[in-house]
């Protein structure tokens, strides 16, 4: 550290000390009792490993006398001290981040029935107590709710059983880090925004941090809304709405901890770069990661044996205009309706009930279609299923007769023969064949599907043999709203019938073959609230001014964070351009930021931009659809790819006027800009984009 640091620091310290001399010596008793409960935690490990090897040795030196009880039972001992251990390692390493950092804020409440003046409440990331005292709480309880909602004077939280009215007399934040104060303001000082904003500045880390110390009020009403059964977040580019997400889920796992764990919440997310880059904010908050999914990885999960499909094409890199037609039809409100109509007939349509005839036995077709018309909840085959079981049934109370009645796999077997069409893929064409569009179904080859069919052939799945629906899950979050189809939607509610919490921005829709709106959306989901987010925080007020006249929007603000202006180079040759780019690299690896963002329209373009760098020796990394990870340094991506990341600066090359011309790439641009934090510039050789004219 350098000498002036060192000083600074002292001085710093001296100045807290003067200004607030009762957290410093708060901090040093509070610390005294975490040492305590650290040292306790620590030796119980310790002793927890101790136990675990000597089992392990005592197993291994009677393991061949032959007990086969007494070694079961040491098994389970194992098991359980693993357990155990397993526990105490995480509370022990709880205590050590504590100890590092053990609260952000303090809030002082006189509650209004209160007759023993104002209360203390430290507010950190875990809750702390020592011996039954609690000295920290946790910023998700009800009471640390105030720190987020209200200024000085009247304020109230919800406690579980009762309304709690009162006056709120202190609001303080610290920054506490290796166990000193780096910083302390009471809110009176009004510095609140000032921490905001440092926290703002920041330049990019590889994963997403979590926010606790920074929540603004109306990110706090989403993580706290414990009463949406789906919970709709349209919000612009960088007002936190991921964040948001993750955090709501820590949240509830914290407020519905006896019914609700990580392995029953899953996230939806774009791509596996997404996902990688979001991971860590759960761990962060003291909770255990959540399963990460794609739409894809549904699919493979629930596609019936036989059938395949591929990935998706990139709608701004094909010319073949009677796909885009087909993505397009699929793509629907409408579509959805003509695939209900359809299932609604398939118990006449897809079985053609006919007498059952056994030996001297009969049942007639009339009376089989009725059962199977009665069982509307399930799938077509597993009616059948119902049907055979009542067929055997009616049999076997013919108890007069001598015959046995057949068996009742026997009787399934001759009611699936009743089915005109054998398989899901059979019923799927028969299907485009009644709309009067069979060349909307078009397979790769045979048995594999083209990605816009992969859906409605599922839903077609669902209502035929079924889908397998997850009753493990019990929140699911769908970030990226904007990107999913009706038929998706309907498909994704097939599977997971729990509450949900979907985010999004319809201003950053890049697919113009999905024009799904967001009022359709909402009243998809009967009962759901719809919250809107109009501030970003991410970006600074100049790129955030910027982007915003791409686009024409007026509901988006920035916060107000100041930096440099856009900027745009203009070069003679593409020669000249792909020589500037490459002097910006370098730039930014001789400077302060930890992530650059080259972002292009597309993913080829991306590749052939990485090639021509790479020539010129330029150090950067490459994200391709098939990327599984983010880091920091320069990566060359498409906008694609880029969604919901974020680069301490963003250079968007080739910005001329054939690359970006129409309405529909004002939304490419917008989602491109808005992936910077601190800086943004364009390139572009020869016209630049008239998109741009006026704004740089
Ligand atoms: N209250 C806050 N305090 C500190 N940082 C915040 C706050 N809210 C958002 N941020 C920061 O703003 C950035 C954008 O957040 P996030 O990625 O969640 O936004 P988003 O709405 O999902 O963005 P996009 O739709 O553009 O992908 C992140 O760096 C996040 O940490």
């Amino acid at each position: 550290m350098a000498r002036e640091d060192v000083k600074t620091q002292q001085e710093n310290l001296s100045e807290i000390a003067a200004a607030f001399p009762e957290e410093i010596v708060h901090l040093e008793n509070i610390t005294e009792k975490i040492c305590l409960e650290l040292a306790e935690a620590e030796r119980s490990v310790e002793q927890m490993d101790e136990e675990y090897r000597e089992t392990q040795l005592y197993m291994a030196e009677h393991r061949n006398e032959g007990d086969a009880k007494e070694m079961f039972q040491s098994e389970m001992a194992l098991r359980q001290i693993d357990s155990l251990g397993a526990s105490a390692v995480v509370f022990r390493d709880k205590l050590r981040k504590t100890k590092a950092s053990p609260y952000f804020a303090r809030i002082d409440f006189l509650p209004e029935t209160g007759d023993e003046g104002a209360l203390a409440y430290y507010i950190g990331l875990y809750a702390f107590r020592h011996e039954r005292q609690l000295l920290i709480i946790d910023w998700r309880s009800p009471v640390a709710s105030m720190f987020y909602d209200f200024e000085l004077g009247h304020a109230s939280y919800d406690a579980p059983r009762d309304h709690v009215e009162g006056e709120l007399v202190l609001k303080r934040q610290f920054k506490i880090k290796n166990g000193e104060i780096e910083f302390a303001f009471d809110s009176s000082q009004n510095i609140q925004d000032d921490i905001l904003q440092q926290e703002l500045a920041h330049t990019s880390d590889e994963k997403m941090k979590s926010i606790i110390s920074t929540i603004q009020k109306e990110q706090n009403k989403i993580i706290r809304n414990e009463k949406a059964h789906t919970l709709i977040i349209q919000g612009v580019a960088g007002s936190g709405k991921t964040s948001i997400a993750l955090h709501r889920v820590a949240f509830l796992l914290y407020r519905f901890r006896n019914t609700i764990k990580a392995q029953n919440v899953t996230i939806l997310s774009p791509n596996k770069v997404f996902g990688d880059y979001i991971s860590n904010v759960l761990p962060e908050l003291g909770e255990e990661p959540i399963f990460e999914a794609s739409l894809e990885d549904l699919a493979l999960v629930q596609m019936e044996e036989g059938v395949d499909f591929v990935g998706d094409r990139n709608p701004l890199e094909t010319e073949d205009k009677a796909w885009e037609e087909r993505v397009k039809f699929k793509a629907t409100a409408e579509f959805v309706r003509e695939m209900d109509a359809y299932i609604e007939k398939l118990p006449e349509t897809a079985f053609q009930a006919q007498d059952f005839v056994f030996e001297s036995f009969l049942v007639p077709a009339d009376w089989i279609q009725a059962r199977v018309n009665v069982y509307t909840r399930f799938p077509l085959m597993q009616r059948l299923e119902a049907v055979a079981d009542d067929i055997h049934s009616r049999l076997e109370n013919e108890f007069l007769r001598e015959e046995k009645p057949p068996h009742r796999n026997r009787i399934f077997i001759a009611l699936k023969k009743m089915l005109p069409f054998k398989t899901t893929l059979a019923l799927y064409k028969d299907f485009y064949r009644q709309l009067g569009k069979p060349k909307m179904y078009t397979p790769v080859k045979k048995g594999v599907l083209e990605w816009n069919d992969v859906f409605p052939y599922l839903y077609l799945q669902a209502a035929f043999t079924g889908l397998q629906e997850s009753r493990l899950i019990k929140h699911l979050v769908v970030d990226e709203m904007q990107d999913y189809s009706p038929i998706q939607y309907a498909v994704i509610n097939r599977l997971f019938k729990c509450p949900k919490t979907i985010l999004g921005d319809f201003g950053q829709s890049i697919n113009p073959n999905c024009q799904y709106t967001l009022e359709e959306l909402h009243q998809l989901y009967e009962g759901s609230e719809l919250v809107r987010l109009e501030k970003s925080y991410r970006s600074t007020y100049e790129i955030i001014h910027f982007a915003k006249s791409i686009v024409e929007m007026q509901d988006f603000e920035a916060v107000e964070r100041h930096g440099d202006a856009p900027e745009l180079l203009a070069a003679e040759t593409a020669e000249e351009e792909i020589g500037l780019l490459a002097d910006r690299i370098s730039a930014f690896h001789r400077g302060g930021y930890n992530a650059l963002g080259i972002i292009t329209r597309t993913n080829t373009e991306a590749k052939e931009l990485f090639d021509r760098l790479k020539e010129r020796q330029a150090e950067v990394n490459l994200i391709t659809p098939e990327s599984k990870s983010f880091q920091n340094g320069a990566t060359v991506l498409s906008i694609q790819m880029s969604k919901g990341l974020e680069f301490d600066e963003v250079i968007l090359p080739f910005a001329d006027d054939r690359t970006y011309c129409t309405e529909f790439d004002r939304n490419l641009l917008y989602v491109a800009c808005t992936r910077a934090m601190h800086r943004l510039t364009l390139t572009c050789t020869g016209r630049p984009s008239r998109l741009l004219q006026g704004l740089l």
